[in-house]
């Protein structure tokens, strides 16, 4: 499509993840202005970056559809895409909008051959010889995060803080609707601003991890110091069944880290959160591996000490802690991939600024 059709088109409709998915395998980058001077770029497919006229002071990220049948998010950006496109909703940050893996929100699936969620830092790359789809999208997304983090305005005449929400929605239900995982700091202390965030964002449950992991969270904060989480926003739902008023929270405060020069939130008060640390993670060691409890079980259920909660070949996973809970419970994962984490509740206090 000529560049002044395809920039009237998504400037009249703002669908940009139409764009995306009629061109799952990439797109021709692309630049234009909005009328208030905002300068819009394509990079690929999935991948649209704006960049406000004025100095900025944040770079923001927003992922979703890493998991390709987790429409909310994808729902969300889309709706954000669309009202920045048009003019509705003015940019003041420098902001990332990534739509993860296009093939596998076309098929309406979590991956097409491997999952995109565990091919960061680097993973996309080990294993002599393996190359698909979700291992060049993975890289691909390494590197335009680099490209975005690492651009030197001289308009900006503090250094950027930089930020990325990874978006998704879980395969069960939840006894806490909305949680984030907040990947391993390396004891660096956890951030107060970013908890506030979160309840911003009606998220009060947050999953401090104690490791390094392959996720894109993880590739943010510890590659880029990004304040980075992977948000669970509900459910998983097929486009079009999502009720968009349970993330109505959700919607306001990512429009305001936009659009804004701040967010509104309230002053961090603990006792108002659920938070969790990793016990152990279990991972999948044969295709024998199953799960003892049934698929309704929601995340972070806990059951006394010493029920079976799954086994693989002879060997019995049963719970080992008072109040161990279970959360992303999956048989269906990959040989040696997290099959499920136990986790127990802990505090921020002695690290937190
Ligand atoms: O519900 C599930 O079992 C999975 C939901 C999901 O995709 N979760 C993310 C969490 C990523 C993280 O640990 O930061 C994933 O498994 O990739
Ligand atoms: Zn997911």
């Amino acid at each position: 499509m000529a560049q002044s059709l395809l920039q009237e088109q998504l400037q009249q409709h703002g669908d940009f993840l139409n764009l995306t998915l009629t061109n799952p395998d990439g797109l021709a980058p692309a630049q234009f202005n909005l009328a208030d001077g905002t300068v819009v770029d394509i990079w690929d497919t999935g991948v649209i970056c704006f960049t406000p006229v004025g100095p900025s002071q944040k770079d923001i990220v927003l992922s979703c559809g890493v998991h390709g049948n987790e429409t909310a998010p994808i729902e969300i950006c889309a709706e954000l895409v669309t009202q920045l496109l048009t003019g509705q909703l003015p940019v003041k940050h420098r902001l990332l909008v990534l739509f993860g893996n296009p093939a596998a929100i076309n098929a309406g699936s979590r991956e097409i051959t491997e999952n995109l969620n565990r091919l960061f830092s680097g993973h996309h790359s080990i294993g002599a010889g393996l190359i698909n789809a979700e291992r060049q999208r993975a890289k691909a997304l390494e590197d335009y995060v680099s490209r975005f983090y690492n651009e030197v305005r001289v308009t900006d005449s503090v250094p950027r803080n930089r930020y990325l929400y990874d978006l998704h929605t879980a395969i069960r239900g939840s006894r806490f609707e909305k949680f984030a995982v907040y990947p391993f700091l390396h004891d660096k202390p956890w951030q107060k601003a970013e908890f506030e965030f979160l309840q911003a964002c009606d998220v009060t449950t947050v999953l401090l991890m104690q490791t390094p992991a392959s996720t894109f969270s993880y590739y943010a904060s510890n590659s880029h110091g990004a304040d980075a989480f992977t948000i669970e926003l509900g459910k998983v739902q097929p486009f079009g069944q999502n009720d968009m008023r349970r993330f109505s929270k959700a919607r306001a405060a990512l429009r305001q880290l936009i659009s804004e020069d701040k967010v509104s939130t309230q002053p961090f008060d603990e006792s108002q959160f659920q938070l969790y640390q990793v016990y152990r993670a279990i991972n999948k060691q044969t295709q024998e591996f199953k799960l003892h409890f049934a698929d309704d079980v929601q995340n972070f259920t806990a059951y006394p000490v010493g029920t079976l909660l799954a086994t693989d070949g002879d060997t019995e996973y049963r719970v080992e802690r008072d109040g161990e809970a279970i959360i992303f419970p999956n048989a269906k994962v990959a040989i040696g991939q997290r099959a499920m984490l136990m986790v127990v509740p802990t505090t921020v206090q002695h690290n937190l600024v």
